[in-house]
């Protein structure tokens, strides 16, 4: 059952829980915003690889995955978030003090799967306490608002600190426009364009999305998850594989040294002192 929780530093827990969620079930691949504007898979389901594992008894437990959405402040992270957990928007603008936190599961291929989502504050006050919760990221969402281009400059410089402070090899990376109810579709065409070169220097996947109207949020939160998984139960499955094969390496020679060698050896040297038990 999809179980969801809020958590500001400074505010206790509220768990809550929801019924069967179809927005958190996943069955199949997610399609990616734009095939053009994206590093990752283009299939348009699962590999059949990944979904013939999974339906074997010795199946991984995967831990939460962490996600960490970085921005300028005021473009709209929290927006999202909200949106999407909560389906819920607010026009007036709160900052977020230090960092929010949300813990939202899916159910991908019938396994449980949690997407920790850090929320983190944009203000340059906050910059310092940031970086210590952008440590062991999986995903990190680039965020920039589709209304004001010098924060695409901005969302840059936000992605190559997190990187920086990130000790998780190779994090998923997301490049998010925000807001685009705010713009006309002349507007909106050329953002995207700006938008997707720097997606592809950055070797991240492209969205734009609003919180306003909801626009591609559910799209965009699947997707992200759905790569999550597929990434995190490769790894664990590499893991197994690779602990199954040194433990079938390792069995032999032990049985031979004690079986052949210390057997024989025993034998003789008993028999040389003329023991016959
Ligand atoms: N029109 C419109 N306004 C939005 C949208 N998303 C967010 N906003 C507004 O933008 C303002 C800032 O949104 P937040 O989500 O608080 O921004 P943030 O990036 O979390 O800001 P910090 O907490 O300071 O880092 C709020 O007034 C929101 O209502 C959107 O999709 N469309």
């Amino acid at each position: 059952m999809p179980h969801r929780m809020r958590q500001n530093l400074l505010l206790p827990a509220t768990p809550t829980a929801t019924q069967h969620d179809p927005r958190t079930h996943l069955r199949h691949l997610p399609p990616a915003y734009s095939l053009a504007q994206t590093p990752y898979s283009r299939d348009k389901d699962f590999a059949p690889q990944l979904r013939y594992q999974l339906e074997l008894p010795r199946k991984p437990k995967l831990r939460p995955c962490k996600v960490i959405f970085v921005g300028d402040c005021a473009v709209g992270k929290t927006a999202i978030v909200n949106r999407f957990c909560y389906d819920k928007f607010q026009s007036n603008y709160k900052a977020t003090i230090g960092v929010d936190f949300e813990l939202e599961n899916f159910s991908i291929l019938g396994h449980n799967f949690g997407l920790e989502m850090w929320d983190t504050a944009g203000q340059e006050r906050f910059k310092c306490i940031a970086g210590a919760y952008y440590r062991n990221a999986s995903v990190i969402v680039a965020t920039y608002d589709m209304a004001k281009r010098e924060s695409l400059e901005a969302a840059k410089k936000w992605l190559s600190s997190a990187l920086n402070y990130n000790t998780t090899q190779k994090p998923l990376i997301f490049l998010v426009g925000t807001k685009a109810d705010l713009l006309t579709k002349e507007e909106f065409v050329r953002m995207e364009r700006l938008a997707g070169v720097a997606a592809a220097e950055l070797q991240a996947e492209y969205w734009s999305v609003s919180a306003r109207s909801g626009y591609k949020i559910n799209e965009f939160f699947q997707r992200l998850a759905a790569l999550a998984f597929e990434t995190a139960m490769q790894q664990q499955l590499k893991l197994l594989k690779s602990t199954a094969e040194e433990q079938t390496t390792q069995t032999p020679e032990k049985s031979q040294k004690f079986d052949l060698r210390s057997y024989f050896t025993s034998r003789s040297s008993k028999q040389k002192s003329g023991c016959a038990c």
